[in-house]
């Protein structure tokens, strides 16, 4: 997608109103490089605020490095031009069975603390007319995940993006993850996880289905 042209792509516009991440219109009118330092700016101030000497040869560049990751890693979901093309092939070898992509490797990041999560992400869909190139399901995972989450968002906004990319109701995901939230500050529970999932189609009606990709799974 073009990032420079007068009209922006709308995060998540896709996306049923609910499921899209709050994020105002114009968010990406400014390129990159003006967002990474504002950002760095900010961040300047909140070290020096808890008392840091920036002159310290170790910590004079983390606001840079703070901003770059925030938007070129840890948030670049939030971005639409970052939306991965999922590519289709015709089905031509007439694979219906289930496919599962499972232990995706899953970073996320707490909306409410902007502290690490870190989890497996499983999806599976039933192929129709078509299938999908396997790594643009990593992708999918990837683009959500890439931005302040909250795990039941991201486990449907996963399900959602693959049902109109891969044109199919028949998605299964399932999302375990730990909440650095949980286990290192708060409550402080380092043995506790979160699993959430989302069925939907022939994953919704059939729990044979079902439970045959959880076996698949190691559920
Ligand atoms: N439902 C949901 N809650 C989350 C997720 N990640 C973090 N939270 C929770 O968000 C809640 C925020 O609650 P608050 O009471 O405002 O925050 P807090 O005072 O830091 O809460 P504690 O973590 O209990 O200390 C906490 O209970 C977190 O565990 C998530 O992905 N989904
Ligand atoms: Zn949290």
């Amino acid at each position: 997608m073009d990032n420079d042209s007068g009209a922006r792509p709308v995060p998540d516009a896709h996306l049923p109103a609910g499921l899209r991440t709050p994020v105002l219109p114009d968010a990406f009118a400014a390129p990159d490089e003006a967002k990474i330092a504002a950002i760095a700016g900010h961040f300047e101030a909140i070290m020096r605020e808890l008392g840091l000497d920036l002159a310290d040869d170790s910590l004079a560049g983390t606001p840079r490095r703070v901003a770059k990751m925030y938007v070129q890693e840890w948030f670049r979901g939030l971005n639409p031009a970052n939306r991965p093309d999922v590519k289709l092939f015709e089905n031509r070898y007439e694979y219906h069975q289930l496919l599962v992509e499972r232990d995706i490797t899953l970073f996320s990041c707490c909306e409410h603390h902007f502290v690490p999560i870190i989890g497996k992400a499983h999806v599976a869909y039933l192929p129709a007319g078509h299938v999908v190139g396997l790594s643009k399901l990593n992708r999918v995972v990837q683009h959500y995940a890439r931005r302040p989450q909250v795990q039941e968002r991201l486990t449907r906004q996963v399900a959602e993006e693959l049902k109109q990319s891969l044109g199919t109701p028949d998605v299964a995901v399932l999302i375990e993850a730990d909440h650095l939230c949980v286990m290192s500050r708060g409550v402080n529970d380092t043995s506790s996880s979160t699993l959430t999932s989302e069925y939907g189609g022939r994953f919704a009606a059939d729990a044979a289905l079902r439970t045959e990709f959880l076996r698949q799974i190691g559920k």
